[in-house]
């Protein structure tokens, strides 16, 4: 009952992700292809958002974090040392008969083929590597294979010093990234939360080794903090720590920042010690080194990281699961408006009297700040409830009294209350109330 009620909601969500232009199935006029999504208008706003409130928190309102946009393709042996080429990979076997794929940890091997019921039909366990190979260069060859990076954060580690040295930083620093990953997933799926092409944003912190326990604390609460800016309930955010044998072979603490989907809690965030592992190692595999000199100290070593890594689109199918709410007469998507697509939309009540024209000065005049929707098409009711779907916070409408003195009605999306505010009042009333 519970699984169908959530398969429900996902049903919605997803149908209203379609119709209001957040996301679309990727190549869908060809039968679509799995797992790959398409962010429309409305999408590309939203995940631009986000990405912009991130950088803010990390980068911009901080003096201790640098930002860098490392290259997808990266030296072959990058994933040697990190321990991808060895290590990144999940069990898999395959019915001989039917020849439908498995995670080998997720099915029971003992018993018959749970989509063509024949016994013995399983192939022996076989590690499956989870990281795209391409080619480089015309020669399809091993000497030519490269990979998609599976994280962004070696990008980071291996740019520890040009980083260090071009911003003249000192421990504790943090160098902060965003941008896509990929991971031939075998069992990818719920909508946009495990795709095979993702975007991630990630901060690695540099600090002394033994100061590192003390910046995991803080780096997860900071962490905790920016869910509560994005305007999420607050009891559908837990932490879940690792336990030793669920700790990933470079990580000495992990916790999950977890969310209630309609499918379960599961992982939003990771916060991971990785102590002195990603430097050593590419220090071992580079033969560069990458020890810190600590002036003070005259002490040369190798600094620990505490590692804070976000998927992008898991945020925005967070905000979203989060956002929607159905009332009696309407769906409204309740985003904080630092992240809505459009921050307002101007309506003229009816297409004469000038009061399209009016509505459309508003527009014009709010353009270069804000992304701002003009609709003129519909009874003004039905415009009301388009933009809520949209999570819009506000509607400015031009009506009959506009025309007398000057002043416009501004709804806003949840209370669905209404205030009479002057035109030229309407630019430092969204100001105040579009702040993150
Ligand atoms: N396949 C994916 N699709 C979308 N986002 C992803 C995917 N894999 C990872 N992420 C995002 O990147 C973050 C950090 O990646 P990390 O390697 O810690 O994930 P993970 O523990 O492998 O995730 P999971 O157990 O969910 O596969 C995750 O918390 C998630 O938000």
């Amino acid at each position: 009952m519970a699984a169908k009620n959530a398969n429900k909601v996902m049903d919605k969500l997803v149908s209203l992700a379609k119709r209001r232009g957040f996301i679309f199935q990727s190549s869908e006029i060809y039968g679509g292809i799995n797992s790959c999504y398409d962010y429309g208008p409305l999408g590309v706003e939203m995940k631009k958002n986000i990405k912009e409130l991130w950088w803010k928190s990390m980068v911009y309102e901080r003096d201790d974090i640098e930002g860098l946009d490392a290259s997808i393709l990266m030296h072959p042996k990058v994933w040697e040392a990190s321990g991808h080429v060895a290590g990144f990979s999940d069990p898999l076997v395959d019915c001989k008969v039917c020849k439908t794929r498995f995670r080998a940890d997720q099915v029971d091997l003992e018993k018959p083929c749970p989509v063509c019921g024949n016994r013995d039909s399983f192939t022996e366990i076989r590690q499956f590597n989870l990281m795209f190979k391409t080619f480089m260069g015309p020669v399809e060859d091993s000497a030519n294979v490269v990979f998609l990076r599976p994280e962004t954060a070696q990008g980071i580690y291996v740019n520890f010093h040009n980083v260090r040295e071009a911003a003249r930083k000192k421990l504790p620093f943090g160098i902060a990234q965003i941008g896509k990953a990929f991971r031939n997933e075998i069992t990818p799926g719920n909508f946009i939360f495990r795709t095979r092409e993702f975007e991630q944003m990630e901060m690695q912190y540099f600090v002394k080794p033994g100061e590192d326990e003390k910046w995991f604390e803080y780096w997860k609460e900071q962490r905790m903090k920016w869910y509560q800016r994005l305007g999420l309930k607050q009891e559908k955010l837990r932490f879940h720590q690792h336990a030793p044998d669920e700790l990933a072979h470079y990580a000495k603490a992990a916790f999950d920042i977890e969310y209630e989907f309609p499918f379960g809690w599961n992982e939003i965030e990771g916060i991971h010690n990785r102590t002195d592992f990603d430097l050593s190692r590419h220090q071992e595999f580079s033969g560069k080194d990458l020890r810190y000199f600590d002036d003070q100290t005259k002490e040369r070593f190798i600094p620990y990281i505490i590692e804070t890594s976000v998927g992008c689109d898991r945020t925005l199918l967070t905000c979203l699961v989060d956002a929607y709410t159905e009332e009696e007469e309407r769906v409204v998507l309740k985003l904080a408006p630092a992240i809505a697509p459009i921050k307002a939309a101007v309506l003229p009540l009816v297409k004469r009297d000038g009061m399209p024209e009016i509505a459309k000065q508003i527009v014009d005049d709010l353009r270069g700040d804000y992304r701002i929707f003009y609709d003129d098409a519909g009874s003004i009711g039905r415009r009301y409830r388009r933009m809520d779907e949209a999570g819009t916070p506000f509607c400015v409408t031009v009506d009959s009294q506009t025309l007398e003195d000057q002043t416009v009605t501004v709804r806003e999306r949840d209370s669905m209350q209404q205030e009479r505010v002057h035109i030229k009042e309407v630019k430092t009333y969204l100001d105040e109330r579009l702040k993150a």
